[in-house]
């Protein structure tokens, strides 16, 4: 991998690489746009089969973390983290001290939160050396746990799709197949059984799939057979890539409204279910509710604001709708247009030169 050619072709900013022998600390921070404000993205731990594969993760992520910071209407720009290791054998205490003097070190040009494979008690011991870190447990005023809040967003933002495909935002007796019933779906199955739809689950943890049975009456289905199921909308909330030459010919879904990450395999996935009549809701657009939750805790985190916010994912899928429409575009591509339509108005309203920059941070959490 040439990383100046990766980063010139994608226009990056910075790529760090932290390192404490100690702790065995190995992180890769990447930088990718600052244009709205600091990058924030969250910290993924994950073995990477390679360092060059932790790289490149680490770049692809910070990434996605601008479109979708800039598609929430967040003034922060894109950033994410990598640790190279296993969560379940390699963390401790000293490993998050380190990392959060890293971050320190930047002086707020980026601020982490959770991902796969990190907790909140590590975001609290990462906030015991930096200020620059969201997603820190309750008890220091912060907004813990992002799930039921990325659920919320995700819910809201399944009826504006439901909206445009069948006229009305009402999910009542639509039929929902939801593929992986974790953290966030369980709680958007709850949303979801209360208004009345009917759900179809998948799970390949049993005890995941009976929760949802026993919690919402849903029917189980084996996960291969989820795709092909009868139904209004098929909601991926498991694994990425799980839209590609395989399913697509098997939905039969007017609507996919889901919170995974990177659900289409390749963009041409998303031009298919174009072709096919099928309206996607993107991925980054209708799962910007963590996000959104916990940039909130830079303002001082007040839970009742930050669900006002998430509901603005509602309108962010409307705006997506109708850029697709306006442009007869895709609307993956209509989301990027619109991420990077609102990047390049706020950098023109910057150019014009003031004495003191407004800085986005205007309080911190106190520790
Ligand atoms: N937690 C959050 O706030 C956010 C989550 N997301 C994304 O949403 C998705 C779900 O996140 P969480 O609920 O936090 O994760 P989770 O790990 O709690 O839930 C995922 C569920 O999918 C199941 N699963 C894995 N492989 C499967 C397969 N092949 N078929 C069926 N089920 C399978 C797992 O057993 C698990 O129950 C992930 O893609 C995540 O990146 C995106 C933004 C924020
Ligand atoms: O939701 C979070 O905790 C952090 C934001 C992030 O990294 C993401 O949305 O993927």
């Amino acid at each position: 991998m040439e990383i100046f050619d990766y980063m010139r072709k994608y226009d990056y900013e910075q790529l760090l690489f932290c390192h404490d022998d100690a702790s065995g600390l190995k992180a890769v921070i990447a930088i990718h746009d600052t244009t709205l404000g600091p990058a924030l993205g969250g910290t993924r731990m994950w073995t990477y089969a390679t360092e060059e594969a932790a790289i490149e993760d680490a770049l692809r992520l910070a990434r996605g973390m601008t479109y979708k910071n800039a598609a929430a209407g967040l003034n922060l720009g894109g950033g994410k983290t990598v640790i190279i290791g296993d969560p379940r054998k390699d963390k401790n205490e000293e490993m998050f001290r380190a990392f959060g003097r890293f971050i320190q070190g930047l002086g707020g040009r980026y601020i982490t939160a959770e991902d796969v494979g990190t907790t909140v008690e590590d975001m609290d011991i990462i906030h015991e050396e930096t200020d620059f870190v969201t997603g820190v447990s309750q008890t220091y005023g912060s907004s813990g746990n992002p799930s039921p809040v990325t659920a919320y967003g995700c819910y809201v933002g399944m009826k504006a799709a439901a909206k445009e495909a069948f006229g009305s935002d009402s999910l009542e007796g639509k039929t929902v197949a939801v593929q992986g019933v974790g953290h966030v779906a369980f709680e958007l199955c709850r949303y979801l059984h209360e208004e009345g739809a009917r759900l179809i689950v998948t799970d390949i943890s049993t005890e995941a799939v009976k929760r949802a049975v026993e919690a919402f009456g849903a029917k189980a289905v084996d996960p291969d057979d989820i795709y092909a199921q009868d139904c209004d909308i098929f909601a991926p909330c498991a694994l990425g890539a799980i839209l590609n030459d395989e399913t697509l010919p098997q939905l039969k879904a007017k609507v996919i409204a889901g919170s995974a990450n990177n659900q289409l395999k390749e963009p041409k996935h998303g031009d298919r279910l174009h072709e096919m009549g099928i309206l996607y809701a993107p991925d980054y657009v209708i799962n910007a509710g963590g996000v959104i939750n916990v940039a909130d805790e830079l303002h001082g985190y007040n839970r009742e604001r930050a669900m006002k916010k998430v509901e603005q994912v509602y309108y962010n899928v409307q705006k997506v709708i109708d850029i697709s429409k306006r442009d007869g575009i895709p609307s993956y591509l209509a989301a990027d247009r619109m991420a990077e339509e609102r990047i390049a108005k706020v950098s023109r309203a910057r150019s014009q030169f003031l004495p003191h920059n407004k800085h986005v941070l205007e309080k911190r959490l106190p520790r």
